[in-house]
């Protein structure tokens, strides 16, 4: 199957448990995630955010549908083929970091070259470091470093395999404005400058209004997109949703 968007799903359903106490987090979702852009994911608490970030990300096995990376229908892989692909190809940021705490920066950037067996390209991997700006933090610990530079090494961390899809989950959620604003100045780089496709969950438009355009889910439906967005914009169509719902 050959598709231009980056990422793309077809009838992608989710549920949690059985019975009565089933829950359906995601409801038939055909969504498109265009390549080398910055996609940003948003809807209120519960409406499927981060169930659809980890779906697309062969993180999460689904109910229904199907999940393409590229010409890859990530549905039809076995375990071992999905944790290959998912390491070779793709890249992670996480709200809480998820830093080694015994490893220095550089060790826990590097770490998933040594992972896949391949040897640092040290011109490669000083570039990510300097786009990261942690040149003099590359020594330290995790515990050393302040939220915002932890985030930065979690973030040169998914980006030195040169991954083809970058995947945030509420990457500033933890992270104080000026903290923020880096670590969003590294993925929409990441787009711009090495053609990655970003896909990114967030709570905070002015976060979303770093990407190229948003998706808005609720209740486990996609139920609108903006291309463009300003924060200013994103909060008038979550009011306007939020309107709609009640
Ligand atoms: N492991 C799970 N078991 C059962 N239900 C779950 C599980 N994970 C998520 N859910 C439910 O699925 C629905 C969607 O959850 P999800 O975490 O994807 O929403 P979200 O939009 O990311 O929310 P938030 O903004 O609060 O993080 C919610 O009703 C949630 O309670």
């Amino acid at each position: 199957m050959t598709t231009h968007a980056a990422v793309r799903t077809t009838g992608l359903t989710k549920t949690y448990g059985a019975g009565p106490s089933q829950v359906r987090a995601l409801t038939d979702v055909d969504a498109e995630f265009a390549r080398a852009e910055f996609t940003a994911i948003m809807g209120p608490s519960g409406s499927g955010k981060s169930t659809l970030l980890h779906c697309v990300a062969g993180l999460d096995t689904l109910s229904a549908g199907r999940v393409w990376i590229g010409d890859t229908d990530l549905t039809g892989l076995d375990d071992d083929a999905l944790t290959v692909f998912r390491r070779d190809r793709l890249g992670f940021v996480f709200q809480a970091f998820n830093l080694l705490p015994t490893l220095t920066a550089r060790e826990n950037i590097v770490l998933p070259l040594e992972l896949a067996r391949r040897r640092p390209d040290p011109e490669k991997v000083a570039g990510i470091v300097d786009a990261v700006g942690l040149s003099d933090r590359l020594d330290h610990r995790p515990s050393e470093l302040s939220g915002g530079q932890q985030q930065r090494v979690a973030c040169a961390r998914a980006l030195v395999t040169g991954p083809e899809v970058v995947f945030a989950d509420e990457p500033t959620g933890a992270l104080d404005s000026t903290s923020s604003a880096e670590v969003l100045g590294l993925l929409r780089h990441s787009a711009d400058a090495f053609g990655q496709t970003v896909v990114m969950v967030t709570h905070d438009p002015s976060a979303a209004a770093y990407a190229d355009s948003v998706l808005f889910l609720d209740d486990g439906r996609v139920v609108d997109s903006l291309r463009g967005p300003t924060a200013d914009s994103v909060l008038d169509r979550i009011k306007a949703l939020e309107k709609a719902v009640r």
